[in-house]
């Protein structure tokens, strides 16, 4: 049985240990098991998913090398000005992360722009992409300051295609596509608009985050089409219970795992059928620092890998999930628009820089 609940965290665990090399039937299960669980959480933890603990440990090591540069140096690849492209490094507090509720209405665009600002992410990132993508260039450090950064990152962000390209082969049997549904659905992900991302929480004092005055990352549902992500021990990372607004259920470091989100976009190619997981990045439950009597949070590095259709493509629900007991949910949009429409605050001027202190 390669689904299991478990109960203390009560997100789902996918073993896609045998997807490459497995039988008919061994494969049919690992859909169909990948599919039970997104359809419950849009959650799921994989393992056996093939990118190997050294390479991922490398990648952890690389973010450390990179976040312990000084500031001055991380600001040779500054993120451009605006949300697009979505490249480089961004400080904390330049990137406010915030939901679709958040930003609804068009008539008083400035002012919640302002408004979503006043609690800073308390956070800082790198974005890299394909560099095959003229739209978004990569915005890379200097070769002297990290050398060797640029090249494994590239190779790192196209092994994580790789899995990203079984993982929606996976999805499509999983959904039960038609032949040509199928070479739609894994057309529109060419991988070249990919993005992969570098994070790093600094440790902040916990009741600036307990009385957030500061934040980590606020709830948000990922705009791709699903993100998977490796994370260190720290914790911190806690999805919405989509039966339950408002509670949110820890996704526990679990070693070897990788955690897999939906992200809006396969929400609306799946017709709903697949959930866009509301998740958050919040106080971990491990506080092992003290600052006299204030407790301070450890550091915490994520590395999410944002799967995403092409700029230009039309994401509609595909027919295979639509008929007459379920319409269609959502009208044809492209990737681009979307996309803007989602991260339009999320770069406007930053407040200064002195938030957790
Ligand atoms: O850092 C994490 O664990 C989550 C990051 C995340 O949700 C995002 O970058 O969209
Ligand atoms: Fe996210």
């Amino acid at each position: 049985m390669a689904v299991t609940i478990n109960q203390q965290m009560s997100i789902p665990i996918v073993d896609f240990s045998a997807w490459s090399s497995g039988s008919v039937r061994q494969r049919q299960e690992i859909a169909q098991d990948l599919a039970t669980a997104c359809r419950s959480l849009g959650f799921v933890y994989i393992v056996g998913h093939g990118v190997s603990p050294e390479l991922v440990h490398e990648a952890f090591d690389w973010s450390k090398k990179l976040y312990g540069l000084s500031h001055e140096d991380k600001m040779k690849a500054p993120h451009p000005p605006g949300p697009t492209p979505h490249r480089g490094y961004s400080h904390p507090g330049l990137e406010k992360v915030y939901s679709k509720q958040d930003a609804q209405g068009n008539a008083v665009e400035e002012s919640q722009g302002r408004s979503l600002r006043q609690v800073t992410d308390f956070k800082e990132s790198y974005e890299i992409g394909s560099e095959e993508n003229p739209a978004q260039p990569n915005v890379w450090l200097p070769e002297e300051l990290l050398p060797g950064f640029r090249a494994f990152m590239t190779t790192f962000y196209w092994e994580l295609n790789d899995l990203a390209s079984l993982i929606l082969e996976a999805f499509s049997q999983g959904l039960n596509l038609t032949h040509s549904d199928r070479e739609l659905f894994l057309g529109l992900h060419s991988g070249h608009n990919n993005q992969l991302r570098l994070l790093h929480y600094p440790p902040v004092p916990a009741d600036k985050l307990e009385k957030q005055i500061i934040a980590r990352m606020p709830a948000h549902t990922d705009w791709s089409s699903f993100t998977m992500l490796f994370q260190d021990d720290c914790g911190g990372l806690q999805l919405e219970n989509p039966n339950k607004e408002g509670h949110f259920i820890p996704a526990t470091p679990l070693p070897g795992a990788l955690v897999l989100n939906i992200g809006d976009m396969l929400q609306r190619l799946s017709n709903d059928t697949f959930p866009s997981g509301t998740h958050r990045v919040t106080l971990p439950p491990l506080q092992e620092e003290k600052d006299g009597s204030r407790q301070i949070t450890r550091a915490r590095y994520s590395i999410p890998y944002f799967v995403a259709p092409d700029e230009t493509a039309i994401i509609e629900c595909l027919p295979s999930r639509v008929d007459e007991k379920h319409p269609a949910q959502y009208p044809p949009v492209m990737y681009r628009e979307y996309g803007g429409m989602r991260s339009k605050y999320s770069y406007q001027q930053a407040p200064t820089n002195t938030a957790a202190e």
